[in-house]
């Protein structure tokens, strides 16, 4: 038994580095080529995605933003490029809206303005807006909104609440019946820095879950909003039934809180990118 062995483990000896490096070389083609297909998968997924963003964006700022509209509250995220190229083709190829203002809810919706030589306003001059386009990071089938997911939420509430309209805009993955459902993430609350663990500790007394702190990936500590605060991130439990509306209200009332990015009863109409190529449109 031990003789074979040995003759096999002789014959074999000499080729051990070549087998080696041969098993080597195949394990790492196999993780190559995993890495290739996630890659590919995710690109597929955000050209779909994208796409989807991109039709939305188009036909709410079609059927919104009119030779009647003078003022447009534009929000934040990534679909909201999609409206502002959109807008600057409106303007620049087609002629049309010329005298149209646009009013910034963040630092990126001001530069987007910008880049695209549209014509900036603020609230101090345009508190009445005809029309406010944003994303969203989920809506519910009541037209709840989370907002906030890249940060930006207390500008976009303020700018929103001045508007006669706000329509939103969104991939598909964002709709859904009960949040929670497709948004992982929490609900993003705006906090003064120096309350955000009295606040955490409030919100989880009151209403469960976990509110953690925002921090930030290429800076050691937390994200800090353009307002100079800090965010928690509410991981509600997902299967409590909660009245937003008095969750939002309780919520606002804690000492420290700056803003939640639950929007109740602000959307007038969402205008969903499908994946077959169509645009849903739901209202309240
Ligand atoms: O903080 C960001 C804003 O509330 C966005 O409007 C929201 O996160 C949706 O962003 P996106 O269009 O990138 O999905």
């Amino acid at each position: 038994m031990l003789k074979p062995l040995l003759l096999c483990r002789g014959l074999l000896q000499p080729h051990l580095p070549h087998l080696i490096s041969v098993v080597i070389r195949s394990s790492i083609d196999l993780q190559v080529t995993a890495l290739r297909r996630t890659f590919c998968s995710n690109m597929d997924s955000k050209i779909a995605l994208d796409a989807a963003k991109k039709l939305a964006a188009r036909a709410a700022v079609d059927q919104w933003v009119t030779e009647e509209t003078k003022v447009v509250g534009i929000g934040s995220g990534s679909t909201i490029v999609f409206v502002v190229d959109r807008i600057a083709e409106r303007v620049w190829k087609e002629g049309a809206l010329s005298d149209m203002i646009c009013v910034p809810s963040s630092y990126q919706a001001r530069k987007l303005i910008l880049d695209h030589n549209l014509t900036l306003g603020d609230l101090d001059r345009n508190c009445r807006i005809d029309v406010y386009i944003d994303g969203a990071d989920e809506v519910d089938s009541g037209m709840v909104l989370i907002k906030g997911g890249g940060g930006c939420l207390m500008q976009e509430k303020i700018v929103a609440s001045c508007a006669k309209s706000v329509i939103i805009i969104a991939d598909y993955t964002k709709k859904s019946l009960r949040l929670g459902e497709q948004w992982c993430k929490g609900i993003p609350i705006e906090v003064a820095p120096m309350a955000y663990v009295p606040i955490k500790h409030k919100i989880e007394e009151l209403f469960g879950g976990e509110a953690q702190l925002r921090i930030a990936l290429k800076k050691a500590g937390p994200i800090v909003t353009d307002n100079g605060n800090f965010l928690l991130d509410w991981r509600f439990v997902a299967k409590r039934e909660y009245n937003w509306y008095e969750v939002n209200l309780a919520i606002s009332m804690i000492p420290g809180v700056l803003e939640t990015g639950l929007f109740v009863d602000m959307a007038t109409k969402c205008y969903f990118g499908m994946a077959d190529g169509t645009v849903k449109v739901q209202s309240r």
